[in-house]
């Protein structure tokens, strides 16, 4: 099984902060997979630096060029020296109203690309008190994932919209839940859908990384905040290769 330590820098850092991607890039990375998505302005310049660590975009256009202003192609990413792209984060789904079809379009075309495609579901507040935290994440998991995903390109992100930037993380039995569902579905649907690797993302800080990646179907986190710092994602990443 896969484990990969992601993390998502949003649309923070510029050269000044390239220092953190030096910092991870003399650690051992060990049996984990250590991923830094900077902002797309960064990627070449991390991706000159990043050593073991590798670097992936935050989102990408499914066209693979064009009359796009402003949007940048998972053909570009990989030219720029990215081997990762998230897609389908909710702060897309809610800033540019993307639907989970035009998530398993540009899931596509990372994979097209040749780039591992991080995919994330996750519910808000309102649904997961409604009770539908389950339903919610099956559909956007069968409209955001492309057919012809395998465990050895797609990685799935389980991001609860309520506990990301909040400091607020779901129970382990709720992440437990939550991610044993998604991994019978992924099992129903895919052939490789049981060696998936499932990525938890909502808050994950070193102080409670080793908890969470003691629950059962939880193969690594999607971290933004604490990815910010090397001392703080090191953490992580430590915890992440003292997981069995
Ligand atoms: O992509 C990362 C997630 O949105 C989690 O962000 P956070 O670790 O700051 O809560």
């Amino acid at each position: 099984m896969r484990r990969i330590a992601a993390g998502n820098w949003k649309m923070n850092g510029t050269g000044a902060e390239l220092g953190e991607i030096e910092t991870l890039a003399a650690r051992n990375t060990d049996s984990v997979e250590v991923v830094i998505c900077p902002p797309a302005t960064l990627l070449s310049r991390a991706a000159d630096i990043a050593g073991p660590v590798l670097v992936g975009g935050q989102d990408c256009h499914a066209a693979e060029s064009g009359a796009h202003t402003g949007d940048v192609s998972a053909t570009m990413l990989k030219d720029a020296g990215a081997s990762f792209v998230i897609v389908g984060h909710s702060e897309r789904r809610a800033d540019h109203g993307e639907t989970d079809a035009d998530i398993a379009a540009k899931a596509q075309a990372g994979l097209d690309a040749g780039l591992n495609v991080i995919i994330c579901v996750g519910e808000t507040l309102d649904e997961r008190e409604a009770g539908r935290t389950l339903d919610v994440v099956g559909t956007q998991l069968a409209g955001s994932v492309p057919d012809s995903a395998a465990s050895n390109t797609v990685v799935i992100a389980y991001e609860p919209v309520w506990a990301i930037g909040t400091g607020k993380v779901p129970s382990n039995d709720e992440i437990e839940e939550v991610h044993g569902h998604i991994r019978q579905l992924l099992t129903e649907r895919f052939d490789t859908g049981a060696e998936m690797a499932l990525l938890y993302g909502g808050s994950v800080k070193p102080s409670n990384a080793a908890e969470i990646f003691a629950v059962p179907h939880v193969n690594g986190a999607l971290v933004g905040g604490a990815s910010l710092k090397a001392s703080d994602f090191g953490g992580i990443i430590d915890a992440l290769n003292a997981s069995d």
